[in-house]
């Protein structure tokens, strides 16, 4: 029986709490952040391939835009709800706030498993969202993005389901397009790249060669697989990887071959069964891999996967939050007291976003930059966001977590002060 606090929602009011007290800010401050703004929960009904047709529920939650639109992703996933979007939508403006971008935070979602639908029937559920929330959303408003289980070819549905109800094209009502209809270079890798570049601040700050560092990834998609290439890339072993159905590990000295996993992951759908075409390879139960013995862990699934129940498990002496929320209140604690750096959720995946404001930035002038823009752009503001984090580490000796949420914190009143609002 697990005891951890797992509603997500209550989770992120209760960090918010501890850090307006660590900061001793004016109440308003807490009263304003601790609910969302305005919250949408709908029906979306769509016709199956079948002639039947079926409701799904819809969200899209706007948590704060004290700091500039809405800004957040869209998840399809079976288990949905009205507190996990309103979580993510106020891990959004926490997030936002890190590393300094002028956007205020949302997310949305639908309760489906989209495995279970056919091509046509995802596009009409798509169009039916975007039906929904047409006159919720904007490009100056509210501006949604890729989450899990969608990706740019949804984007680009809802990019041009939205342009068709506006009566003309509106690029900027979400990032994570695909290049060729206004998206931008780097975005898809983004959040995995900027995981990656916060495993390597994280392992120069405990003095640790990348060279030398082995990687363990939960979640494969869309943050894992980017996060493990580039780490690759930079020298380091990946030599774990687990997904839904299952995992691999890797026993030699060289790791996984990561451009050769997303190979097989992009045709079969798992990276299960990888093992069959590589040397020195075996398979492992996706909830072997908290465990292993490697330096950096990174949990790029879902929420709630590190809980009190299995966080003395972990060896790793770096973990680098990949995934929103994936630590429970009480796991954090337990983490802490062994002394592992854990990198927060609200500044290690900040990539995605960060090249998302990119994506509307371009969209906005119509001049596109080059990928080494682009790249460059998201180094600067990723290295600053983690060194401003790790001064307030020090001057307050606090963890990553707190600090960054002091920062961000910090930033939001400051905005809610100069606009009179408190
Ligand atoms: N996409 C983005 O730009 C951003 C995403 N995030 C966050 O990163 C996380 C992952 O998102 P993203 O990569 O986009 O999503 P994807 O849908 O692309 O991938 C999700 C991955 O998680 C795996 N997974 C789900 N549940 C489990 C589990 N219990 N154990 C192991 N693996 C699991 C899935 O496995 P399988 O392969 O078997 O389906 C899949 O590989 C989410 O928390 C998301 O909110 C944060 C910032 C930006
Ligand atoms: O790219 C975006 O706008 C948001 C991505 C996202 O949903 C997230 O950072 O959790």
């Amino acid at each position: 029986m697990n005891n951890d606090n797992l509603n997500p929602f209550k989770i992120v009011q209760n960090q918010l709490k501890d850090v307006c007290e660590t900061l001793g800010v004016e109440q308003e401050v807490y009263d304003i952040l601790c609910e969302p703004q305005k919250t949408l929960e709908f029906s979306i009904p769509i016709k199956m391939d079948d002639g039947t047709t079926k409701v799904f529920k819809g969200y899209r939650c706007q948590h704060s835009n004290i700091t500039g639109p809405f800004k957040g992703g869209i998840r399809y996933h079976q288990n949905v709800c009205l507190d996990e979007v309103k979580a993510l939508a106020t891990w959004m403006t926490f997030k936002v706030n890190v590393v300094g971008i002028p956007y205020g935070g949302g997310k949305g979602g639908i309760c489906v498993n989209p495995k279970e639908l056919s091509k046509h029937e995802l596009e009409r559920l798509t169009r039916g969202y975007i039906h929904a929330v047409y006159h919720f959303i904007g490009p100056d408003i509210d501006i949604p993005a890729p989450d899990v289980n969608t990706n740019g070819e949804i984007m680009a549905w809802m990019m041009d389901e939205y342009s068709k109800i506006a009566g003309y094209d509106v690029p900027a009502i979400v990032t994570g397009k695909p290049v060729e209809i206004g998206g931008s270079l780097g975005r898809t890798p983004s959040t995995g790249y900027g995981v990656a570049l916060m495993a390597k601040m994280a392992a120069e700050k405990l003095n640790l060669q990348l060279q030398d560092l082995r990687v363990s990834v939960q979640g494969f998609g869309n943050v894992g697989s980017f996060a493990a290439l580039t780490l690759q890339n930079l020298g380091a072993k990946v030599i774990a990887v687990t997904g839904t159905k299952g995992g691999i590990y890797c026993h030699n000295e060289k790791g996984l071959d990561i451009k050769s996993l997303m190979a097989y992951y992009k045709e079969k759908g798992t990276v299960k069964g990888f093992e069959k075409y590589t040397e020195d390879c075996d398979s492992i139960q996706s909830t072997d891999i908290l465990g292993l013995d490697v330096d950096v862990l990174l949990p790029c699934a879902l929420e709630n996967v590190i809980t009190s129940e299995n966080a003395s498990d972990i060896r790793a002496k770096i973990i680098v939050e990949g995934a929103n929320g994936p630590t429970t209140i009480e796991a954090n604690k337990i983490l802490n007291e062994k002394g592992i750096l854990i990198v927060p959720d609200i500044l290690a995946n900040a990539g995605g976003v960060t090249v998302s404001y990119f994506e509307w930035v371009q969209n906005k002038m119509g001049y596109y930059w080059t990928e080494e823009e682009v790249y460059s752009k998201l180094q600067l503001i990723m290295s600053k966001a983690f060194k401003e984090v790790c001064e307030i580490e020090k001057i307050h000796n606090v963890d990553m977590r707190t600090a960054a949420y002091m920062l961000s914190v910090r930033r939001i009143r400051e905005s809610l002060k100069i606009r009179g609002r408190i």
